[in-house]
């Protein structure tokens, strides 16, 4: 009898706890109705496409709370803006993270669990109830289903910015059999299969979603640059723009082995095992020894961004100036301000994307961004995707080896005529911005 009392005491508590601590819930009230929050795990700083779509809201009359890490710097135009506001998770704190593998293992569910409430507490307690979530897949777990408790729990409808496949990029590292990857591709289209509105990066993506998937609500919605990637108007301008921004950056830029002008080309990229910059190296390296022999100007290779494999990268490179494979090229590695980003790729020659596309049908943003500023391309081409960005020796080249990407730099150095075709393709791709795209896709589901 007494255990019966304690039980029943105890089942109280926890129902008048979770009364108590129960989020505020959305409902059609006047104060309510234009507010949406914007969901990445991830630094925001780094996540250009959710914060186009905030700016977009924003524009479109919505109060817009961006929820995730705030580590880099967050587009000048939101952090102005009084209708955005950033809603930080706390980061998993630097003394915590260990190499050590037992204490890993010890950690790593401490890491999830504070993630997990991180997440949980911006979406359910830190803001004031959305009409909608925008929330960016991947990564997936734990964000997915964080995301749709929340939704649940305050009334909110539930909508997906569709990147990538969070199962994808996990059978790049455990193989596509693991265990783990099939709990994984189950689990992504489980949470989200009742979402009413899912956005993706390509029209292959959004095929794959309705037919494998039984989706309906499903709208491609393209990356396109915003107005701050923009071309710069002469070879002259690019060439003094480059040097003023090298000046600034203290970039060694001097070539005194060569009579002629270096190329300026850039890569972007997050450092994830998903980009294979040895391919890059390698044909840089063919370059260089094509370029003594060939007289082909020499080549200033900007590699920008942040991330994992950035050190081991930057070994790789100094071993091969040792070696002496690197004479007529020179590698530089850079972060730099939004604005500066935008700056340097309006001044390269030539953008290159070693995007590989874990799930065949996303798309690399940088090429968005290279385009925007009128930059022509060559790319790592073996994905369906691919062709819905790039059109070959219109606005750029697809490759498919190191040596591939090799002689295509060595075509292309030595061929003006054909550079300067791939360029007036690039600019072409200027005209139609991202609020274009999101005006016409997006602006009608956000009235
Ligand atoms: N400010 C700044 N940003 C930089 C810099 N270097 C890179 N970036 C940012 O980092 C991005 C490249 O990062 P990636 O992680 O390599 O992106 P991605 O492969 O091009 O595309 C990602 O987004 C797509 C959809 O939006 C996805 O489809 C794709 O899978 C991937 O997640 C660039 O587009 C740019 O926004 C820099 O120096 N400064």
């Amino acid at each position: 009898m007494a255990w019966m009392l304690i039980l029943l005491g105890v089942l109280v508590l926890a129902a008048i706890t979770l009364l108590l601590l129960r989020p505020t819930r959305y409902s059609r009230s006047k104060n309510d109705a234009k507010r949406i929050q914007i969901v990445v795990l991830g630094d925001i700083g780094r996540s250009p496409r959710m914060q186009y779509h905030a700016m977009s809201l924003a524009r479109h009359g919505y109060t817009v709370d961006i929820i995730g890490y705030k580590e880099s710097d967050i587009h000048p135009a939101l952090d102005s803006d009084s209708k955005v506001h950033i809603v930080p998770i706390p980061p998993w704190p630097r003394k915590w993270q260990t190499d050590d593998r037992k204490l890993f293992v010890l950690m790593a569910p401490l890491k999830v669990i504070w993630q997990t409430w991180g997440l949980f507490a911006a979406m359910s307690y830190k803001t004031s109830p959305s009409r909608f979530v925008l929330v960016q897949n991947p990564p997936s777990i734990p964000t997915l289903l964080i995301a749709r408790v929340a939704c649940i729990l305050r009334n909110t409808t539930f909508c997906i910015d569709w990147h990538n496949f969070g199962h994808s990029i996990l059978a790049l590292k455990l193989g596509p059999s693991h265990p783990l990857v099939r709990i994984s591709h189950f689990y992504e289209y489980f949470v989200t299969k009742d979402a009413p509105i899912n956005f993706t990066v390509t029209a292959a993506m959004a095929r794959v979603l309705r037919e494998n998937h039984d989706r309906t609500g499903v709208v491609p919605l393209y990356d396109r640059p915003p107005a701050h990637f923009q071309p710069c108007p002469s070879a002259t301008a690019r060439s003094e723009g480059f040097l003023s921004l090298a000046t600034q950056q203290s970039w060694p830029v001097d070539f005194s082995s060569s009579p002629l002008s270096p190329r300026v080309i850039v890569s972007s990229t997050s450092w994830t095992p998903d980009e294979d910059f040895s391919l890059l190296l390698t044909a840089l390296s063919s370059y260089s020894a094509a370029a003594k022999s060939n007289s082909l100007p020499p080549i200033i290779a900007i590699i920008t961004g942040k991330g994992p494999q950035k050190e081991y990268y930057l070994s790789k490179i100094t071993e091969m100036q040792g070696h002496g494979k690197l004479t007529h090229v020179r590698i530089l590695t850079a972060w730099l301000s939004i604005e500066d980003y935008a700056r340097l790729l309006s001044y390269a020659h030539l953008g290159v994307s070693l995007h590989t596309s874990s799930s065949g049908v996303d798309l690399p943003m940088k090429v968005v961004d290279m385009f925007g500023a009128g930059l022509p391309v060559v790319g790592w081409d073996r994905f369906e995707a691919w062709s819905e960005l790039v059109q070959e020796g219109m606005n750029g080249r697809g490759f498919g080896s190191a040596e591939a990407l090799g002689d295509l730099l060595v075509e292309l150095m030595g061929d003006e005529k054909q550079m300067q075709k791939l360029r007036e393709g690039a600019e072409k791709e200027t005209q139609r911005r991202w609020n274009d795209e999101w005006e016409e896709k997006a602006g009608k589901i956000f009235e």
